[in-house]
C-alpha cells in the first residue's frame, strides 16, 4: 500500500532523508519510531503530498506522490503534529467544512459527521467551539477530520503527543477501532511501549535512514537472545549466583539487593531447563522471571550510541 524507494530529502546541504526504502502492506499498522529530528515528519509530509522529495519515489496505493498527488490525497488522511487555527468553528461545523472541501454532498455530511464524532467520542461536544476543547479532544477531532473522506490510509504524526495518560488511552482505543476497520495506518510516536500494543510492525529511523524494520514480536525475539533473568532465592544467594555462572548460555551474573541478574543467551526451553536444574540442586527459588523487553529497550538497543543530528537525546514521553 505504501512503497518508498530510495527517498531522499535535502534542505540545502542538510540531508534529512537519506535513501529511505520501505514498504508497508495494506491493513498494517506501522509504528514509525526514531529520535527527534530523525526524519519521521519529513517522510510523512512527503507521503501526504505536502513536501517534494529531492530524489527517489514514494507511492501510495500505486500512485506516485509527486506525479499523482490528487489520487494520493483521496486515499490518505493525514494528521500533522501541530494544530491549525480553528477560528470560531464548532466541532460539527469544523468537520462539515472539511467534508465540504472534499466535495462530500451536504446530505451525506449530515449523516457522516455524527458517526465520526461518535467514533472519536466527541458526540457530546458536537456544539462546542473547537477552541474550548481540551488538547486531547482537539487531537481526536483532528483525527475525525482525517476520516471525513473515508481514506484507506492514515498518516498520523505523533497523534498522542502532549496528551495525558487517560487521553492517550482514549486515542489508542480509537486507533484500535480504525485498525479493525482495515485501515492501513502509519503512526509516529516517541511513546514506544504504547505503540507496541497496537502496531503490527515497527520501523526505526535514524539520521534519515531506516535502521530496523520488522514485526514487533520478531524484534522482541531478537532482543530475547540477550535476555536478562531475575532470580530470587531464599538464603544462599551467593552460592546460587556462582552455580548459575557455570551453566550453559549464561554469559554474566551479578547480584544486588533485588536478587540475581543473569544474562542469558539461550532459548525458552533452555531457560526452563535452567530453572529445573536450580530447583533440583536444592536452591529455594522464590522467583525466576525474565526482565521485560519492551519496545523502549529494543529502540535503545538499536539506536545505542546514536542520536539525531541536532538533538542527542532520545525523548521517551
Ligand atoms: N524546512 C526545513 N528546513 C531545514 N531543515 C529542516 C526543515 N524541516 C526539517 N528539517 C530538519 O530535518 C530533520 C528531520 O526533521 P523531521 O521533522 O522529519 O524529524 P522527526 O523525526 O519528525 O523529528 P521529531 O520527532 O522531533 O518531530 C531535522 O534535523 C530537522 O531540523
Amino acid at each position: 500500500m505504501i512503497d518508498i524507494m530510495q527517498l531522499t530529502k535535502r534542505y540545502g546541504n542538510f540531508t534529512a532523508l537519506d535513501s529511505l526504502t520501505m514498504q508497508i502492506d495494506k491493513g498494517t499498522v506501522f509504528g514509525f519510531v526514531g529520535p527527534n529530528g530523525a526524519g519521521k515528519s519529513t517522510t510523512m509530509s512527503i507521503l501526504a503530498t505536502l513536501l517534494s522529495p529531492t530524489s527517489g519515489t514514494a507511492k501510495v496505493g500505486g500512485y506516485d506522490v509527486t506525479e499523482k498527488p490528487k489520487e494520493v490525497r483521496k486515499l490518505i488522511g493525514y494528521m500533522p503534529d501541530f494544530f491549525g487555527v480553528y477560528d470560531n468553528f464548532k466541532a460539527t461545523e469544523y468537520l462539515d467544512f472539511y467534508g465540504a472541501s472534499y466535495g462530500i454532498p451536504r446530505a451525506e455530511r449530515l449523516k457522516l459527521i455524527p458517526q465520526l464524532l461518535e467514533l472519536v467520542n466527541l458526540s457530546e461536544k458536537a456544539d462546542f467551539y473547537v477552541d474550548s476543547l481540551s488538547r486531547g479532544m482537539k487531537q481526536r477531532l483532528c483525527l475525525a477530520r482525517c476520516l471525513v473522506h473515508e481514506p484507506e490510509v492514515l498518516i498520523l504524526d505523533e497523534p498522542a503527543s502532549g496528551l495525558d495518560p487517560r487521553a492517550r488511552i482514549e486515542m489508542r482505543e480509537i486507533l484500535k477501532e480504525l485498525k479493525a476497520m482495515g485501515k492501513t495506518i502509519i503512526i509516529s510516536s516517541h511513546i514506544l511501549p504504547e505503540l507496541a500494543e497496537m502496531v503490527d510492525e515497527i520501523g526505526v529511523i535514524e539520521y534519515g535512514k531506516l535502521i530496523a524494520k520488522g514485526k514487533v514480536s520478531d524484534i522482541q525475539n531478537r532482543m530475547k537472545a540477550n535476555r536478562v533473568l531475575h532470580v530470587r532465592v531464599v538464603g544462599g544467594m551467593e552460592e546460587a549466583a556462582s552455580y548459575l555462572e557455570q551453566q550453559s548460555h549464561v554469559t554474566m551474573v551479578f547480584t544486588d539487593e533485588k536478587g540475581i541478574h543473569v544474562h542469558f543467551g539461550g532459548a525458552d526451553e533452555d531457560q526452563a531447563k535452567l530453572l529445573i536444574r536450580l530447583v533440583e540442586k536444592g536452591f529455594q527459588v522464590l522467583s525466576f522471571s525474565e526482565a521485560l523487553t519492551n519496545l523502549e529497550d529494543v529502540f535503545l538497543e538499536i539506536t545505542k550510541g546514536g542520536g539525531a543530528h541536532d538533538e542527542q537525546q532520545i525523548k521517551l514521553d
